[in-house]
């Protein structure tokens, strides 16, 4: 190993090394990479040492670029080196299989049959939601994601809060804030009595794969019965042989993971939405005035799209001003190459910096402002035309680049279009008001956390409840860098040790409120306060009856429990309730 490392170290004569932060022994730079917003960390970074740096996190070769010309030139251009994906050492299987061929089918038959008006029919259970409960709305605007991928995936929306809680597991699994496992990789080879994290993350798995085992049987049932909706598992049921799958589970794995990468997103810029309205207010009565000329008195449809440029300049916005994955989903170079002079050694982990590529100046102007009309008005850099088209987030740099671009984009294309559109026709956004929002500037944070934000994210890997000590224990006493500690909320975080507990402190009153932000790979916004009323009375009783008209019709079905009511420990699969 020692030799391999010191290969990788060598620099042939040509060429230069990559700029970046010197770092500390063994370690490298993990000390000054805080766990909240790391990000911006990243992108000041690029101010200092230029579009492309190199940092060593822990022993491994981090290069991250800001400029999307050299991210094209590396990442899509060099596609046969730049295309593998790092290895997650949190994961015990990586069974991240991208499928490509049955990915593009399944996306190409959903995009021409307008998503089976998936998005259309969850966006009237979704308003009614909000309606009632509008406190509850990042929980509300999730649950539209998750029953329209479910849908999507399965035929059906009944599981889509297991579905929800899959994707929250993953979510830790992959990220480098999330599971101690990548923070700390020897954890994962320990045995499980020792490591809580392993045995947290072969649950996790054991879980998943029953999950996407059980919702193949339950479509193959439907089928059986000639009562299967649409879904991508339809399709593969139907044509099994067509897929060059090698074994059989793959087909039930490409299925259920093109679900969670669904579930997963797309909220993100919903909820991104409702921040953006209540900071920037001048831009809802323009979109209200495009909603009410093109739409009238009923609910956005797929077919609107066209005639819709502001709505899709403030959703094309949404995800520059705060990208969904502002770090990028990294990838991982699978020999030496090299840039402008640059060495770039062979296993080096590259990262797009959406955060960064979506603030040069040069294309984005004023680029910390949330500025739809840089879309829609000529003479902004990113005008184009025509404006039937564009602006569209489809081949966004957000969705990455080269051979790995996300195989999403058109489903989140018309959840975004249907679900922010509706929203939008419906209610009026703003910040709240009244003295409480005086004396928090119109935040709160946390408002509704437990609803939206579950505990497993916010304190990923620690057992609660544990009579023995780990070698976990023992390493977060002594390690009180950022990222060793995991951010708490709760009364776990009083009996922390008193350094690690320095790290994990968050002050809401020196963060821009716009930038309270979940510290996972996926970065949405902490719930906050702020006004959602409907417009008019009339609307709100439209979408009602619409809504009553097709719960009659069987159209709404309740989520439902797979594991039964006691998921937790003792079972053989199962985590805690959404
Ligand atoms: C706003 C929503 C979304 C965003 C911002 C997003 C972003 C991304 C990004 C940045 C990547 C990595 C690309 C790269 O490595 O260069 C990715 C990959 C992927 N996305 Fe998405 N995505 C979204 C929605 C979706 C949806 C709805 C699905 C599925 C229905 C999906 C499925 C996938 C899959 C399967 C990959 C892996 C591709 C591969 O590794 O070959 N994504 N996405």
């Amino acid at each position: 190993k020692v030799i391999e490392a010191s290969r990788r170290n060598k620099i042939p004569t040509a060429l230069k090394k990559l700029p970046g932060p010197k770092g500390y022994p063994f370690i490298g730079s993990v000390p000054d990479v805080p766990e909240k917003n790391g990000f911006i960390k990243f992108a000041d970074w690029s101010k200092e040492y230029g579009p492309i740096y190199q940092v060593n996190l822990a022993g491994t070769n981090h290069v991250w670029i800001s400029s999307d010309q050299i991210a094209k030139d590396l990442l899509a251009k060099k596609g046969s080196i730049y295309s593998d994906r790092p290895h997650i050492s949190a994961l015990i299987d990586d069974n991240r299989t991208s499928a490509q061929k049955f990915a593009n089918v399944i996306m190409r038959e959903s995009e021409k049959a307008l998503f089976h008006r998936y998005p259309e029919i969850e966006a009237k259970r979704m308003l009614v939601e909000l309606l009632e409960e509008p406190d509850r709305y990042n929980h509300v605007l999730e649950s539209f994601v998750a029953r329209v991928t479910c849908r999507l995936a399965w035929g059906r929306s009944e599981a889509s809060d297991e579905l929800k809680q899959r994707t929250r597991e993953l979510l830790i699994a992959v990220s480098p804030t999330g599971a101690l496992g990548n923070k700390l990789p020897f954890l994962m080879a320990l045995p499980d009595w020792l490591s809580p994290t392993k045995a947290w993350e072969r649950r996790r798995a054991r879980t998943e794969r029953s999950f996407f085992e059980t919702m193949q049987k339950e479509v193959e049932k439907d089928a059986r019965e000639k009562k299967a909706p649409q879904s991508w598992m339809k399709i593969f049921l139907d044509s099994r042989s067509k897929w060059d799958f090698q074994y059989e589970l793959e087909g039930a794995y490409s299925v259920g993971m093109h679900g969670i990468a669904g579930a997963l997103t797309i909220a993100a810029p919903m909820q991104t939405f409702c921040l953006a309205m209540c900071f920037y207010p001048q831009y809802l009565p323009m979109l209200h005035e495009e909603l009410d000329r093109v739409c009238g008195d009923r609910l956005p449809v797929a077919e609107d799209r066209p005639k819709l440029p502001f709505l899709r300049a403030i959703i094309r916005e949404c995800l520059r001003w705060r990208p969904p994955v502002p770090t990028g989903i990294p990838h991982s170079l699978t020999q030496d190459d090299e840039y402008n002079g640059y060495h770039i050694p062979k296993g080096s982990v590259m990262h797009p910096l959406e955060w960064a590529i979506g603030r040069d100046p040069s294309i984005f102007p004023d680029p910390e402002a949330f500025n739809p009309l840089r879309w829609v008005e000529p003479g902004w850099p990113t005008y184009q035309e025509p404006l039937t088209q564009f602006p569209t987030i489809i081949n966004c740099t957000q969705f990455g680049y080269g051979r790995r671009l996300c195989q999403g984009q058109t489903v989140a294309d018309e959840d975004l279009l249907i679900g922010i559109g509706s929203i939008a026709w419906m209610f009026n956004i703003s910040k709240q008001r009244g003295p409480a929002a005086e004396n928090t500037s119109s935040h709160s944070i946390g408002m509704n956390e437990n609803a939206s934000i579950s505990q497993e994210e916010l304190n990923t890997g620690i057992e609660k409840s544990k009579s023995r000590t780990t070698m976990e224990d023992v390493l977060l006493s002594k390690y009180t860098y950022p990222g060793a500690f995991p951010a708490s909320r709760d009364e776990e975080e009083e009996k922390a040790p008193k350094e690690a507990k320095e790290f994990s402190k968050f002050d809401p009153a020196n963060i821009d409120p716009t930038l309270d932000f979940s510290t996972l790979l996926i970065a949405k916004p902490l719930p906050f306060k702020f006004e959602l009323r409907p417009r008019d009375g009339k609307r709100a009783e439209r979408v009602r009856k619409l809504f009553q008209e097709g719960c009659e019709k069987g159209e709404y079905t309740d989520s439902r429990e797979f594991w039964g009511h006691n998921q937790g420990k003792g079972k053989p699969c199962g985590w805690g309730k959404v």
